[in-house]
C-alpha cells in the first residue's frame, strides 16, 4: 500500500475537518461569553439594586427620625436667646428614649443659630445621657454646622462617611459616622439652629456586607475620592483616614471604570479588566444630586476578567470535550474508511500488475526454449501443466502427467529437494512475484539426471494469495559439463605450477591483475596465504600502488610487448616480511587463440640475493685499495673518465689534486715498513675529514694520492690545497713524528682529455717537488 498517497488523503479531509471543528469552537465560544457575560451582568444589576435599595431605606429611616426631632413644636421654642430650662429637659428626655430606641445614633445635638450646642445627647453602651448645660461648647466654626445652617429648609444634609475622631485621634474600635443634619426654622423662615445627628454606620456597612456575601465577583462600597469603605480586602478600606499608611484607591486602580461612574449616576461597563456595575447612592436621600456629589456613597461590584474566563471554561468544559471526542472520532472514522480504501485500491492494482505480469510471462513462455509448467502450491507441487518438450529432457511421454497428480518435487534428485523447498518459501515470505533457482539435478525416467536452471513467476488469486507457479525448465548440462570439465583443468594446472620450485605466476597485461599462482610464489610473498582475486604483480611483489618502470625495477610487461618475446630482468623485490631481495624474473608472453595478440604473460622469480651480495663484495675489492679502503687507481680511471664527460656535457668544473708524500722513503727505512703503511693510513684517514663528501680520493699508487674536487675553480682550488698541505704537515705521526706533502693541481678546462689533464697536474707536483717539496703548484 502506497503510505504517501494515503497520509496526503487523509490530511486532505482532517485539514478542513480541524478547520470546522475551530470555527465551532470559535462559535461556541463566544456565543458562551455572551452568555456568561449577560448572566454576571444580570446577577450585577440584580445585586446593585438589592444593596442600593436596603442603604435607601436606612437613610430613610434616619430621614424620618430627623424630621420627627425637627418638627417637634417645643424646639421652636428655643433659640440663642431664649432656652427655657423646662423646654430643654423635656426635650432632653423624648431625644434619649430616641436614642436608646434607635440605637444607632452616637450623638443627636441641637445647635442654635450662633453653634452653640444647647442640647447634645451621647449615646454609648446601649444608654443615652444628656451632656449637662456647662459641657455644651460652641461649633460655630465646624464645617458640618457651617454647611448644616446654610442647607436649604427642608431639605437634610449629610456628611462624608468617615470614622469618628475624638480629641483629635481615630476613635478605636473604628465608629464609621454619618452626621446628618436638617436646619429648624422660626415661623419667619428664618434658622433658629439645626439638629445634627452622628449615624453610626456600622450596621450600614454590616448589611452591605451581608447582602453581597453572595456575590461571584468583589463588591466595593466607595466614597466620592474612590476610596474604598467596604471592599473584599479590609486592610485597604479607609485609606483616606490614614494618610501615613499605602494608599489603595480604586479610582486610580481601575481608572476607566471609576471616569464611568463620575459621568453616570448608574451603569455597567466591560472592558479587559472585566465586568463593573455601579451606583451612585445619596444618603440625604436627594434623587437630583450632582454626579460629583461630595457626601454621596458609590457601590461598585467589579467581577475581574480572570473570573469571567474561569466562569467561561467552566462553561465550555461542558460542550468542548464533547466536540473534541467527536473530532477525533471522526478523524479514526475517516482514517479508517481512507486506509481501508487505499489497501483496497492497492490490493486492486497489485491485481492488475499480476494479471500483466502473467499474459507477459504468458506469451514469454510460449516463445522461449525449455519446458514449461505450471505448478499448483500443495505439497509436492503437483504439475497442473507441461509442455510437451519435457519428453525430449527426461524421457517422459507428456500423458504421463496428464492425470495431474505427478508431483514436481518427485522429480528433483532428493540431494538439491531441501535447497529447492527452502528457496521456493523465502522467495514466497518475501512475496517475491518471480525469482530462479539456483541449478539442480533433476532425474529422468532411465535414471538419467539433467542438470536444470529454471525460473519461476508466482500466481496468485485476487486476493494476493499464492496458488501456484509458472516454471521454466531450462537444460543447462552441457554447461555444466562444461564448468566442471574448466574447473577440472583449472585445478590440474594450478597442481602443476605448484610443483615448480620457482616462485610463478599468471599476469594479465592490461590490469596487472594476478590470474594464477603457485604455491612457491604465495610463500614467498604472501606467507602461504591465498590472495585477493584481484591484486597486481606490483602489489604483491613491490608492496607498491605503481607499476614498474624506470632502469632499477623495468617492467616485464612493457618489455615484452615491445620485444613479443620472452624477457629477463632483475628487480628488488620484498618477501611476506619487509625483507629485500634480488629476483631474477623471467617473463613469457601468453598469446590469444589467433596468436597475434599477447594476453597474459607468465612469470617465473629466481632469487638471486646471494649471487647479488656477491658480486658487489667482487666490485668493492675489486675498486678499493686494500690498504687506505679508498678508491684504488683503476676505479680512480673510472671516475675520472665519468668526471671528463660530465664537464663537457654541463660545464661544470672540477678540480683534480695529485699530491705525494716527501721523502716518504726514508720513513720506511727508518721505521719499517709497518709504520709507513700507518703513516699511509693516518694520511688518508686525515684528508678524508678534510674534503667534502662530493670530493673523490683516490690511491694513484705507493705515497701518490688523487682527489677530485666537482664544481671549483682556480682560487678555491688553490686554497683547498693549501689547507691540506698544511693539515699533512701539522699531524704528528705517533712515533714518526710530522710529515710533509708536496702537491699539484689543477681545474679542468674545456679542451681538456684525461691524459692532459694528468699530464697538467703532474707538472705541477713535479714542480712543487723541485722547488723543495712540502709546497703546492697550482696551474
Ligand atoms: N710502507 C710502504 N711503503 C711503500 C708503499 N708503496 C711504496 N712504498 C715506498 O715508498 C717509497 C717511495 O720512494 P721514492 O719514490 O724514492 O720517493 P720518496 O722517498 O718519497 O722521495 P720523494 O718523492 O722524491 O720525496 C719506496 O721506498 C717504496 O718502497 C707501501 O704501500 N707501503
Amino acid at each position: 500500500m502506497n503510505i504517501g498517497r494515503f497520509n496526503r488523503y487523509y490530511l486532505l479531509f482532517l485539514i478542513p475537518l480541524a478547520v470546522l471543528t475551530s470555527l465551532t469552537f470559535w462559535i461556541i465560544h463566544n456565543q458562551t461569553m455572551d452568555r456568561v457575560t449577560s448572566e454576571l451582568k444580570l446577577e450585577s444589576n440584580i445585586l446593585a439594586g438589592q444593596v442600593r435599595d436596603q442603604l435607601n431605606l436606612s437613610f430613610a429611616e434616619i430621614h424620618s427620625d430627623l424630621k420627627l426631632l425637627t418638627e417637634h413644636y417645643k424646639l421652636h421654642q428655643l433659640d440663642s436667646l431664649i432656652k427655657p430650662r423646662n423646654v430643654i429637659n423635656e426635650l432632653q428626655e423624648l431625644w434619649i428614649s430616641v436614642a436608646e430606641q434607635r440605637a444607632r445614633y452616637d450623638q443627636i445635638r441641637f445647635l442654635d443659630d450662633q453653634g452653640q450646642e444647647t442640647i447634645r445627647i451621647n449615646y454609648s453602651n446601649q444608654k443615652a445621657a444628656a451632656t449637662p448645660e456647662q459641657k455644651l461648647q460652641s461649633k460655630r466654626h465646624r464645617y458640618y454646622f457651617i454647611e448644616a445652617i446654610n442647607t436649604p429648609s427642608g431639605e437634610i444634609w449629610n456628611s462624608l462617611l468617615d470614622l469618628n475622631i475624638e480629641r483629635k485621634q481615630i476613635e478605636l474600635p473604628l465608629k464609621p459616622t454619618i452626621r446628618f443634619s436638617t436646619r429648624v426654622n422660626r415661623h419667619d423662615g428664618q434658622p433658629d439652629g439645626v439638629i445634627i445627628i452622628n449615624y453610626l454606620a456600622k450596621n450600614l456597612l454590616d448589611k452591605f456586607r451581608r447582602v453581597t456575601a453572595s456575590y461571584s465577583g468583589h463588591a466595593l462600597l466607595l466614597n466620592w475620592q474612590g476610596y474604598s469603605l467596604v471592599s473584599p480586602n479590609a486592610a485597604n478600606d479607609w485609606g483616606f483616614m490614614f494618610p501615613d499608611s499605602p494608599q489603595s484607591r480604586v479610582s486610580l486602580e481601575h481608572e476607566t471604570a471609576w471616569q464611568a461612574t463620575q459621568n453616570n449616576k448608574q451603569g455597567q461597563l466591560l472592558n479587559q479588566m472585566g465586568l463593573y456595575t455601579y451606583n451612585q447612592i445619596d444618603p440625604s436621600g436627594n434623587n437630583e444630586a450632582a454626579s460629583k456629589c461630595n457626601s454621596c456613597l458609590w457601590l461598585m461590584l467589579h467581577v475581574p476578567n480572570q473570573l469571567i474566563e474561569v466562569k467561561l471554561w467552566r462553561e465550555l468544559s461542558k460542550t468542548i470535550p464533547l466536540l473534541l471526542l467527536s473530532f477525533f472520532l471522526f478523524a479514526i472514522i475517516l482514517g479508517v474508511a481512507l486506509w481501508h480504501r487505499e489497501k483496497r485500491q492497492a490490493h486492486e492494482r497489485q491485481i492488475q500488475e499480476l494479471n500483466r505480469n502473467i499474459s507477459y510471462e504468458h506469451e514469454l513462455f510460449l516463445n522461449s526454449p525449455g519446458v514449461i509448467a505450471k505448478l499448483r502450491n500443495e505439497i509436492g507441487w503437483p504439475i497442473e501443466f507441461i509442455s510437451s518438450n519435457i519428453e525430449e529432457l527426461l524421457d517422459y511421454d507428456a500423458d504421463y502427467f496428464a492425470s495431474g497428480k505427478v508431483t514436481y518435487s518427485s522429480m528433483i534428485d532428493s540431494r538439491y529437494l531441501e535447497k529447492y523447498t527452502q528457496e521456493t518459501l523465502e522467495a514466497e515470505n518475501k512475496g517475491s512475484n518471480s525469482f530462479s533457482h539456483s541449478p539442480y539435478l533433476i532425474v529422468g525416467r532411465n535414471k538419467r539426471s539433467r542438470w536444470i536452471q529454471e525460473t519461476v513467476h508466482a500466481i496468485r488469486d485476487k486476493l494476493g494469495k499464492l496458488t501456484g507457479f509458472y516454471v521454466h525448465i531450462n537444460d543447462v548440462t552441457p554447461l555444466k559439463e562444461a564448468e566442471e570439465r574448466l574447473t577440472q583443468s583449472r585445478d590440474y594446472i594450478q597442481k602443476v605450477v605448484d610443483t615448480i620450485p620457482d616462485p610463478t605466476m599468471v599476469i594479465d597485461i592490461d590490469s596487472h591483475e594476478l590470474k594464477l599462482i603457485n604455491q612457491s610464489a604465495l610463500d614467498l610473498y604472501n606467507n602461504g596465504q591465498a590472495i585477493d582475486p584481484e591484486i597486481t604483480c606490483y602489489r604483491l611483489s613491490h608492496k607498491r600502488s605503481n607499476p614498474c618502470r624506470g632502469q632499477l625495477d623495468p617492467c616485464p610487461i612493457k618489455q615484452i610487448m615491445e620485444k613479443r618475446t620472452a624477457v629477463s630482468v632483475v628487480h628488488k623485490h620484498y618477501d611476506h616480511q619487509g625483507n629485500v631481495i634480488h629476483v631474477d624474473v623471467r617473463a613469457t608472453p601468453i598469446f590469444d587463440d589467433s596468436g597475434e595478440n599477447i594476453v597474459q604473460i607468465i612469470e617465473s622469480h629466481r632469487d638471486i640475493t646471494e649471487t647479488v651480495e656477491m658480486e658487489k663484495q667482487l666490485q668493492h675489492i675489486a675498486e678499493t685499495d686494500r690498504l687506505t679502503q679508498i678508491y684504488n687507481r683503476m676505479k680512480f680511471d673510472e671516475e675520472l673518465k665519468n668526471q671528463i664527460a660530465w664537464a663537457s656535457l654541463t660545464n661544470n668544473r672540477f678540480g683534480l689534486i695529485m699530491f705525494d708524500l716527501d721523502h716518504f722513503k726514508k720513513i720506511n727505512d727508518t721505521y719499517g715498513h709497518d709504520m709507513g703503511d700507518k703513516v699511509l693510513i693516518n694520511t688518508v684517514d686525515l684528508l678524508n675529514g678534510r674534503i667534502r663528501k662530493s670530493d673523490v680520493l683516490a690511491r694513484w699508487g705507493g705515497e701518490e694520492f688523487m682527489i677530485i674536487a666537482p664544481l671549483i675553480d682556480t682560487k678555491e682550488l688553490r686554497s683547498l690545497v693549501e689547507s691540506l698541505r698544511n693539515a699533512v704537515q701539522q699531524y704528528e705521526h705517533e712515533g714518526v713524528g710530522s710529515i710533509t706533502a708536496s702537491f699539484g693541481a689543477s681545474v679542468v678546462r674545456p679542451s681538456d682529455n684525461i691524459h692532459s689533464l694528468l699530464k697538467r697536474v703532474d707538472s705541477a707536483l713535479y714542480e712543487s717537488k723541485q722547488k723543495g717539496r712540502n709546497r703546492s703548484t697550482v696551474f
